[in-house]
């Protein structure tokens, strides 16, 4: 069976990370990457940057399937953006979640979404578009993911929670059942946020507790 290529947007160390679900997966075959200028004819994973960010718009016209893998930590904005052009100009961003995550066929996920290896999304989940659920994360049932967020590495969504849209929950935090966390919250890594937050807001620590607000 033929793959259809994919253009990875995004060549730094969560592209990495993609490209290892891509290859499993076994349903695309990179066609190339898009970087900044400068990395133009440089590889990653063996993946030649084929093109800049201002060509991103003349890629659109000659491939069908994109991904969005530049990374997300303080803000969703740069992959937002990039999502939102890929749209606008018609390309296609497919879900891909990898063979060793399980993704219940009770749940959805949105449009550029990507399931990394090992993570666990249970019955009732609803993932919205252009999500990183990184390794080994879980998100469990019927809890409910915005658009642009990343849940990342080994980090908990525990039942019936609500995580808005432009959210970064950090590794290995855990969201505990029921907790709404507003949009645009950073959630540090190692956290257990017990209450519900305030948007555009970081929360930190065991239990979480209110550190910064957010630009
Ligand atoms: C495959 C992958 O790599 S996936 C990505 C994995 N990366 C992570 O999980 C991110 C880890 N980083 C964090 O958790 C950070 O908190 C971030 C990035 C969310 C926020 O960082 P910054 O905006 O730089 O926060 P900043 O350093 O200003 O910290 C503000 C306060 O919160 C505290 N704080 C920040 N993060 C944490 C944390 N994870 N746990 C406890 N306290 C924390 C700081 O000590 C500081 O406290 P103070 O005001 O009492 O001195």
């Amino acid at each position: 069976m033929s793959r259809e290529p994919l253009i990875l947007v995004g060549g730094g160390g969560h592209c990495k990370s993609v490209i290892e679900v891509v290859e499993a997966s076994g349903q695309f075959s990179i066609a190339g990457i898009v970087d900044v200028s400068e990395k133009i004819g440089t590889e990653v994973s063996g993946y030649k940057v084929i093109a800049g960010d201002a060509d991103l718009d003349l890629l659109v016209g000659s491939y069908r399937y994109f991904l969005v893998t530049v990374g997300q930590v303080r803000s969703g904005a740069v992959r937002s953006r990039l999502f939102h052009l890929i749209k606008s100009r018609g390309g296609i961003l497919p879900t891909l979640i990898a063979p060793t995550a399980y993704v219940s066929g009770r749940a959805t996920l949105g449009e550029g979404s990507v399931v990394h290896h090992h993570a666990f999304v249970n019955a009732g989940a609803q993932i919205g578009v252009n999500c990183i659920i990184n390794t080994s994360a879980l998100v469990e049932h019927d809890a409910r993911i915005g658009d642009h967020c990343h849940i990342a590495t080994a980090a908990v969504i525990n039942g019936d929670c609500s995580v808005a849209d432009h959210c970064f929950v950090g590794s290995h935090a855990v969201v505990a059942h029921g907790i709404t966390v507003a949009s645009s919250c950073l959630i540090g890594a190692g956290a257990v946020v017990l209450t519900h937050t305030e948007a555009n807001t970081l929360y930190a620590g065991n239990p979480a507790v209110f550190k910064k607000k957010i630009q």
